[in-house]
């Protein structure tokens, strides 16, 4: 017996008018007949229930007292509402008061809750992580069902610069690289690297084996090693705002066959991934998440260009639409300064525009974005020595923010700290309590 739920769920535009149980109702009861029902009459009795003799309900309604019932019949609306449509009918019904304070906190009575509290640094790493799995290490993982996976907990402890051992070998090679060599100094250990290198060797030995082409880093690499990549010179579309233009250097004239592309070489690149794209990425959507919870108006306007955009493309979102998105690309051109990553590499201030630290969209718009000093906004860095990343980084930013605002708002909750603290005790950049959250889900 399941409370009287939305029945557009069950593609019936009009709910079932009720017979009686209890209380008189005012209401004449009628047969009620989802359509394209083509049960058999005899394998469902309608008897009793106000439905005329020979024809099959798949379900129909009753008052209990005030409360309006819907009781299922048919097998298969019984698995699409407990199993398919779960989502929509979470709760069992309330009978007790919440003044049985015992029984109103058991299984039982747990109810969907309308807000879930995430740490969404936790969330976004394994997404950069699955994306990473996939694109450059050329195998599927997903990390939110296995939370425990290896891949996952090997790039976790790659990046983890948390630690005070990591810290101070960190400090040890940028102070004297030379003596970091002498005390053989090494940041990543052999279970690690030997577990990505036998991951890639793997790989590329059932590709060749099989002939396996799968769109990713390690087919690029291994058609290089053949002389076949070509450079994408034809049909780049604006990738957005903040995209740096890649160096010209190797391209074109000087490109060469690379016969000597060793495995390891390609290892070696494709670990740059975890390096350079894993944690950052995932620090980056963590700010942006922040400034979405703390500017609604902002996440609303989003939101519509998101619909707008699913509208577009008839709910399946392309390469194409996603990077049209010019709201989508202000929102994540706007990045915090506190993101400022490159300071580490090269010493000069990514974010030096007037009044950095004002998370402000507006100043990307197609009006104001030519009065920006190209030399004072430098998130992915500038020169041939730029972030080789930086439309790789944008796009799966811009995805997961696609997805998670369609189904989600992203609401500040009572852990939410605002304004951000900037954690003291971490090399790399990230919160001081954590990027919590509350997600709660849109009824769309
Ligand atoms: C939000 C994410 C990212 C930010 C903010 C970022 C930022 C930067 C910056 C500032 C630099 C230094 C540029 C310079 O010195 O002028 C850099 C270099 C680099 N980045 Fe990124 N990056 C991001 C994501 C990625 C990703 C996903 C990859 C993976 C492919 C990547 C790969 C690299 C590499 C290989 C370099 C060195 C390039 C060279 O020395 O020629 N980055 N990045």
């Amino acid at each position: 017996m399941a409370e009287l739920p939305n029945l557009r769920s069950l593609g019936n535009e009009k709910p079932p008018p009720a017979p009686m149980w209890g209380r008189a109702s005012r209401k004449q009861p009628r047969p009620i007949l989802i359509k394209g029902s083509k049960r058999n009459p005899a394998d469902m009795s309608t008897k009793g229930r106000g439905s005329p003799a020979g024809v099959a309900t798949r379900y129909f309604g009753l008052y209990q007292f005030a409360k309006p019932i819907l009781i299922l019949k048919d097998p298969d609306l019984i698995k699409q509402i407990t199993i398919k449509d779960f989502n929509h009918f979470t709760d069992h019904r309330t009978f007790l008061p919440d003044t049985e304070q015992l029984f109103s906190k058991s299984l039982f009575i747990l109810k969907d809750k309308e807000v879930v509290t995430v740490e969404m640094k936790d969330i976004f790493t394994r997404y950069t992580s699955d994306v990473i799995a996939t694109t450059a290490f050329g195998i599927k993982v997903d990390s939110l069902a296995e939370a425990n996976n290896e891949f996952y907990l090997m790039g976790k402890d790659a990046t983890d610069f948390t630690t005070f051992s990591k810290t101070m070998k960190f400090f040890a090679f940028f102070m004297s690289p030379k003596i970091s060599k002498v005390l053989r100094l090494r940041l990543f250990s052999n279970e690690m690297t030997n577990y990505f290198r036998q991951l890639i060797n793997d790989t590329i030995k059932v590709r060749e084996e099989k002939a396996i082409v799968r769109p990713d880093m390690i087919h690029l690499l291994m058609e290089a090693r053949k002389g076949n990549h070509k450079n994408d010179e034809d049909g780049i579309i604006d990738t957005g705002f903040a995209t740096v233009q890649e160096s010209d250097l190797g391209n074109k004239s000087n490109i060469r066959v690379r016969e000597d592309l060793t495995n390891d070489d390609i290892t070696a690149q494709a670990l740059i991934f975890f390096l350079a794209g894993f944690d950052g990425v995932a620090t980056n959507m963590c700010f942006a998440a922040y400034e979405l919870a703390v500017n609604q108006d902002v996440q609303e306007r989003l939101r519509e260009e998101v619909y707008a955009t699913l509208e577009e493309c008839g709910g399946k979102l392309t390469y194409e639409s996603l990077l049209k998105m010019k709201y989508m690309d202000m929102v994540v051109s706007a990045r915090p300064r506190k993101t400022r990553e490159q300071q580490f590499f090269r010493w000069y201030p990514s974010l030096s525009y007037p009044d950095p630290d004002r998370f402000d969209p507006e100043r990307f718009s197609d009006e104001n974005k030519a009065n920006i000093n190209p030399y004072t906004y430098m998130p992915f860095g500038v020169g041939p020595r730029n972030c080789i990343g930086s439309r790789f980084a944008l796009l799966e930013t811009k995805i997961v923010f696609f997805f998670i605002l369609q189904h989600f708002q992203i609401v500040p909750v009572e852990k939410t700290q605002i304004p951000l603290k900037i954690s003291r005790k971490s090399f790399s950049m990230t919160a001081a309590n954590g990027f919590w959250f509350g997600l709660k889900r849109l009824k769309n």
